[in-house]
């Protein structure tokens, strides 16, 4: 039979129905399906979770295997790291007269190209090899915003996803840039509250098609939470605030009603409770688990802030939450009713080992109060813990209960007291490495105490610190003063919970480390040398003088058959004081990125620096002992976080050598913000020239105390 017309057409009809609904549901398919995520590196190594592969790249910040910080390169070794000479350096920063002291960084690399973060939160792609600038990327951060900082403009990375490249600035934003131009694509505001004193310096991290970001500011009062936004769109996928937030409004999730528990009814709500995540997230894409590592309180003494007491989660405490939805699966808390700042925001690693006879995927911790942490990072079981450096505040931790048995001089409320660690902590951010080799965890050690007393006055001011204590290193000549501001690299047997080996002493800090396949443990130090060590024995194998400093943790990465070592320089970040032995104290503390190889080149030392001529004394001012006292609380309060007390050398202006046309410009730099650029805030909302005279007083009269001798004016 004939077909008619139209049969024929409605044949026709029902194709063109059925290929035009193949097509939408394959569109739909396509744009609905989760995204996956491309690291850079071809799918059929994706390695950065495989330790048996091997993984030329450095594609996450916390390195390619586990978070592990382990490298499976092997062409630097034991053997032929002694042949280490320079490949490139990079020093081309857009900082242009800013304040530059820490450079933080953890260079990513992918296919070639690396991308790496500088201070006030620039960015920068090289090619690897060479060391070509490809594109930079400057936020152009207001250098007022430096009020709300405690420690620094520093930045320690970006993440890298599908094309993108994610920086998070010291003033809030997550900026989404494309990968191959350094164009913005995105700009997002992180901030719930741009009056708090927010700021970011950790690096954004990828958690499947998400890309999350957390903030600093717990010593100034505010409220701690992380966000993480879909990579493709932006949008916001979830936030997860870490401690209850205004009683006033209702709880944000379960989570938070079960916290609010744990801090008293009559908790300083207003300072803003803390438990900032400013550094460490780590992602395990098998469990979908992202943990952060949570931050001290605000303030710091628990009596002040939830004065009816109470252990105050999620403050101090690794917290696993669904990486897709935000909800937490799981809490520890490291430190409870945390008074110290010890911070459980350290790096976290993930590894399979055997505990008491069961292999069991791990999580591993050394916060800085002092116990190395293994938890179940399934379930969040406490496995063991010990203590990693010398520990006073709690004797052990209890297993049965996992808490710690607290020792009663830790409690600083009615008397000072000398407490170990400090509140740099035994362990700060500057990341550990686990390799897979050793079986050895490689941690950067801070052996130091503090003589911790209460401040009585807590009342909150935006953008000014708000610790509610002070914390000081004992005096010199005093007990306690004894082997104090050390760094140490200690190789840490995780299974035995035990120190294989430890370094010699360095000046307090050295940087964070990198261990590789080649039998090495690589780190940078505060007198300014690079260190490769034998893994398994601590024998420093190859010891190359930079001339500065290092605090960032080094990478590795192979192009073309060569394996190349890079590290950011750059002394700084949270240290208040340069102590004998620094290298900043004698060069050019010079912000840079420097890449080795086999029968490279030689090190460029940076400058000697040449000490700042002593300006004559201005004449004693007339004043009231009233004045003096207000111009000493005025700069305690409001300098002394950067400018260091009677000029101890730290990297910021000496207030104690000021130059005449700096004393003559004095409330135009700090009232009116004439040096704002620069990272010196204007101070004209907080303070008025009566205020800046008695500041004025007070340095000029006690540079006179201090400088009897020093020439004084005719
Ligand atoms: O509680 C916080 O919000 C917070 C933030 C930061 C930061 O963002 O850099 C540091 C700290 N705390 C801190 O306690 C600390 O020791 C520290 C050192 C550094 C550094 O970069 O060297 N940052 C920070
Ligand atoms: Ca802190």
């Amino acid at each position: 039979m004939k077909r008619s017309f139209y049969t024929r057409f409605n044949c026709f009809r029902t194709i063109a129905v059925i290929v035009f609904l193949s097509l939408l549901a394959v569109s739909a398919f396509i744009l609905l399906r989760p995204h996956p995520v491309q690291y850079g590196i071809p799918t059929s190594e994706k390695s950065y979770l495989s330790p048996d592969q091997n993984s030329a790249d450095w594609p996450l910040h916390d390195g390619p295997f586990n978070s592990t910080r382990y490298s499976r390169l092997d062409t630097l070794n034991t053997e032929s790291i002694t042949d280490l000479g320079l490949a490139w350096a990079f020093g081309d920063y857009l900082i242009r007269g800013r304040v530059a002291r820490g450079n933080e960084t953890t260079p990513l690399v992918i296919n070639d190209i690396m991308y790496i973060s500088g201070p006030w939160s620039t960015v920068y792609a090289l090619n690897a090899k060479t060391g070509s600038l490809i594109w930079d990327y400057d936020p152009n951060v207001d250098g007022n915003w430096m009020r709300n900082t405690c420690c620094d403009a520093v930045n320690r990375g970006v993440a890298f996803a599908n094309g993108k490249v994610f920086i998070g600035t010291l003033d809030g934003y997550l900026d989404t840039l494309d990968a191959a131009t350094g164009k913005l694509i995105r700009r997002t505001d992180t901030l719930i509250d741009r009056t708090r004193a927010y700021s970011i310096t950790g690096a954004p991290r990828i958690a499947g098609n998400l890309v999350v970001i957390g903030n600093g500011g717990a010593e100034m009062g505010v409220r701690g939470y992380v966000t993480a936004y879909d990579i493709e769109t932006g949008k916001q996928a979830w936030r997860f605030y870490t401690v209850p937030g205004d009683p006033a409004k209702p709880d944000e999730n379960p989570e938070l009603a079960a916290a609010r528990k744990t801090w008293a009814t009559n908790s300083r709500w207003d300072i803003g409770g803390g438990g900032t995540v400013w550094d460490s997230m780590t992602y395990d894409p098998d469990l979908n688990l992202l943990y952060i590592g949570v931050g001290n309180g605000s303030p710091w003494p628990v009596w002040l802030r939830s004065p009816g007491g109470g252990d105050n989660l999620y403050l101090s405490s690794i917290v696993a939450l669904d990486a897709s939805t935000g909800r937490m699966k799981w809490h520890y808390q490291t430190t409870p009713a945390d008074s110290w700042d010890y911070t459980a925001t350290q790096n976290m690693i993930l590894a399979d080992l055997d505990i008491n006879g069961r292999a069991r995927k791990v999580i591993m911790q050394a916060p800085k109060n002092g116990f190395f942490y293994i938890l179940d990072r399934e379930t969040g079981e406490l496995l063991s813990a010990e203590k990693y450096t010398h520990v006073t505040w709690a004797d052990k931790i209890d297993m049965a209960t996992g808490r710690p048995v607290m020792n009663p001089t830790a409690n600083y409320s009615q008397t000072s007291q000398t407490i170990w660690p400090s509140t740099a902590g035994g362990h700060n951010w500057q990341p550990m490495a686990y390799s897979l080799d050793t079986k050895l965890v490689y941690i950067p050690v801070l052996e130091l105490p503090m003589t911790f007393s209460q401040e009585k006055q807590l009342t909150y001011q935006a953008a000014t610190a708000l610790v509610g204590a002070q914390a000081s290193p004992p005096r010199p000549g005093t007990p306690a003063a004894e082997g104090v501001f050390q760094s140490i690299l200690t190789a840490w047997d995780p299974v035995a919970q035990k120190a294989v080996w430890k370094s010699e002493p360095r000046p307090w800090w050295s940087g964070g480390v990198l261990t590789t396949s080649g039998n090495l443990v690589i780190q940078g130090t505060a007198d300014g040398y690079l260190i490769a060590r034998n893994a398994q024995t601590g024998k420093i194998i190859k010891e190359i003088f930079l001339g500065v400093g290092i605090i960032a943790a080094p990478i590795t990465y192979e192009i073309d058959g060569i394996q190349y070592l890079a590290v950011a320089t750059g002394f700084g970040g949270g240290i208040k004081r340069y102590l004998p032995g620094v290298a900043a104290l004698e060069y050019e503390n010079k912000t840079q990125l420097l890449v080795f190889k086999l029968a490279g080149g030689d090190i460029p030392i940076p400058p000697r620096l040449v000490p700042d001529a002593i300006q004559p004394l201005p004449p004693m001012p007339k004043v009231t002992t009233e004045t003096l006292t207000k111009g000493r609380d005025l700069f305690m309060l409001n300098c002394g976080k950067c400018h260091a007390f009677r000029g101890a050398e730290n990297g910021y202006p000496n207030l104690w050598n000021m130059a005449p046309h700096t004393l003559e410009a004095f409330d135009e730099i700090v009232l009116n913000g004439a040096y704002a650029y620069s990272g010196m805030p204007q101070f004209n909302d907080i303070m008025s020239a009566a205020d800046t005279a008695a500041l004025r007083a007070f340095i000029i009269n006690d540079q006179h105390s201090v400088h009897q001798s020093a020439p004084q004016p005719h």
